[in-house]
């Protein structure tokens, strides 16, 4: 059976009280000894809200219930409402009315214990204004950065200074049973040999392995994972895959998988909510509802032109790399001969040699911890062992020069970066506008400077051709990646292009920290492809977009958004989030064992 759920007309006369969470999660619980089997999850026809918002449902006549047995996968364009959905689950927000027996009929425990939620449809946001240091990873300083996984896991391994802040949870002591146990999971996942690395040091698919595996620690009845074959390489996907299968079919704990709308689907789940966008969705038997999926978020041609996309050439700041370059057809952007890096006795880069020329289109491939991030780090200076790359052993020339001939200052103003490590780093200051977080693009910081917000280049100060340049710069940026390409609003009619062009400067207005995580990852993509810069790393770019902002950013940046004078290095463990494929040229550089293979 299939339920379809739209938006209701007279929304207001659902809406209740401000129940707290945990009444909404007991209401009415029953007991096991009730004859009829109780739901797993129970959710009547009801209306979804964000606490302190009365008024407008995030979901209408949402109705979802779960039997025992059932497999259950949230199936949603990009990461907004699908990760909304999930999280009402885990009490954050409130459904009206309440369920009768309770949200999770079947559990007697305190509902706050009874459901763990792991998300990675978009990475954790930094934690506030300031700006967090991505690099500590490549020469972990400080005591706090040498925590192990395992001394992360089991809180009473933790040296004392770390106890005392409780930033690790609280898992409490585990007795040698539970202990063997994670030690098999711990295999499973494939971690056990980075338990006694520091957390810092895992690569982004290791910690989100490790993720799962704390969660599983926590022992919740059950657990739910949104995206979580995001970030895992091929290999490792139905391996994941598989064990979550399992443990599900032990009921230890049950899973509720959030996957996106272009995710395969495991063989074994057997009921989809398939959400449609605008607060509605469809659920029940997958054969019942899998042909509507991906009929939302779709939409093509929607009479959007991206005009203006190529941009004047941009005036040559000295920044000491001789201005001649340019005129130099297909220049030596990055070369690397030999090149290695080691961590005591693990070496991560082997003898790499790779040259990136302007105009070419890489993808960079490799299982997690093969060293992806590690190179790019190279590549942007990040890393201290950049330096050390010197003849006759190594070489490391960026921008035809030797890596440590360029201040990474001067790097950070060439390369053009959007990454895992950038998203949680980026701050999320009070009062930052879109504008201004493109606008740090131009310098590669991450404050906003100058009075127009367009940076003040490395001298401290901009010749007026180049203010009005990248003022230029940022209005073509916001205009060819802003809503106007992919808001529900552009597309429910049409609009002149006044009308749109309206829309995309109001979200250059917009404040950065208050914009979801789709609309904060375009937005860093604008701030990495607004200089222009020789080099442009796309590492999980569209992580946290949804299905229409993938679609009308692949297309500008096929469509002239990077130019024939500029490189680009996309990262990614799906082929297909390449924009360019084989027939343009797209070549590919694999690291496995350390080593690079060339095809
Ligand atoms: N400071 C460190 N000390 C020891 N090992 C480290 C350190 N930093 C990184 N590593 C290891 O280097 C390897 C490469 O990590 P890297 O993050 O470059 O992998 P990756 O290919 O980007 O992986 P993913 O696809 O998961 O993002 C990993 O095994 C990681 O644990």
């Amino acid at each position: 059976m299939s339920y379809i759920l739209r938006r209701s007309s007279r929304t207001t006369s659902f809406v209740r009280g401000q129940e707290s969470l945990t009444l909404v999660l007991r209401a009415g619980l029953r007991t096991k000894s009730d004859s009829a089997p109780l739901p797993i999850l129970d959710i009547p026809k009801s209306n979804i809200y964000r606490f302190g918002d009365a008024k407008n449902p995030v979901f209408h006549d949402i109705e979802w219930t779960i039997q025992d047995g059932e497999s259950w996968a949230v199936v949603g364009s990009g990461s907004g409402e699908k990760t909304t959905l999930l999280e009402t689950l885990i009490g954050n927000l409130r459904i009206t009315p309440p369920p009768p027996h309770g949200l999770f009929p079947f559990s007697t425990k305190d509902p706050h214990n009874t459901v763990s939620l792991v998300s990675f449809s978009h990475r954790p946001r930094a934690s506030g204004s300031s700006f967090v240091d991505y690099t500590a990873r490549y020469g972990a300083k400080w005591e706090e950065d040498r925590i192990t996984l395992r001394q992360s896991m089991f809180p009473e391994t933790l040296p004392e200074f770390a106890r005392r802040d409780n930033r690790h949870g609280s898992v409490k002591e585990m007795s040698e049973e539970e202990k063997a146990s994670f030690e098999a999971l711990a295999k499973d996942l494939d971690l056990e040999r980075f338990l006694d690395l520091p957390v810092i040091a895992l690569s982004n698919g290791q910690t989100r392995k490790a993720r799962i595996l704390k969660a599983l620690l926590r022992k919740p009845e059950m657990l739910v994972l949104d995206e979580p074959l995001t970030g895992v390489d091929a290999a490792t996907r139905p391996i994941l895959l598989s064990l979550l299968h399992s443990l599900h079919a032990s009921k230890n704990p049950r899973m509720i998988l959030g996957l996106r709308n272009q995710d395969p689907i495991p063989d074994w789940i057997s009921h989809l909510v398939v959400l449609k966008g605008g607060g509605r969705a469809i659920s029940g038997r997958r054969g019942d509802v899998e042909g509507s999926l991906g009929a939302g978020g779709h939409s093509h041609g929607h009479g959007i032109s991206h005009e203006g996309l190529d941009a004047k050439e941009r005036p040559e700041e000295n920044v000491g790399s001789g201005g001649t370059e340019k005129d130099k057809e297909r220049r030596v952007v990055v070369e690397m001969r030999n090149v290695n890096v080691k961590y005591d006795d693990r070496h991560v880069l082997k003898d790499i040699n790779w040259s990136i020329r302007e105009g070419d289109r890489w993808h960079l491939q490799g299982p997690n911890g093969s060293g992806k991030t590690t190179l790019l780090s190279l590549l942007t200076g990040d890393h201290p062992q950049s330096y050390t790359q010197t003849p006759p052993q190594s070489h490391l020339h960026l921008f035809s020069l030797p890596r440590r001939k360029l201040a990474t200052a001067v790097i950070a103003t060439r390369v053009g970066v959007v990454s895992p490590e950038i998203y949680n780093a980026f701050p999320r200051r009070k009062g930052m506008s879109v504008w201004e977080a493109v606008g740090t693009g131009f310098d590669g910081g991450f404050v906003p400077r100058g009075v127009k917000g367009v940076g003040l280049g490395l001298s401290g100060g901009l010749r007026e051709e180049e203010e009005v340049w990248r003022v230029g710069r940022v209005r073509e940026v916001v205009r060819a990646l802003g809503p106007s390409a992919w808001s529900q609003l552009a597309n429910s009619r049409h609009h002149t292009q006044e009308e749109l062009g309206a829309l995309d400067h109001s979200f250059s207005q917009r404040p950065f920290a208050d914009l979801s995580p789709g609309e904060q990852s375009v937005v860093l993509l604008m701030r990495a492809l607004v200089g222009k810069p020789p080099l442009v790393i796309l590492d999980e770019v569209w992580s946290g977009m949804d299905d229409l902002m993938v679609e009308s950013s692949r297309s500008y940046l096929r469509r002239g958004g990077v130019g024939e004078e500029q490189a680009v290095l996309v990262v990614s463990h799906w082929e297909e989030e390449v924009p360019w494929g084989v027939e343009d040229g797209v070549k590919r550089m694999k690291l496995e064992g350390g080593k690079g293979f060339e095809s």
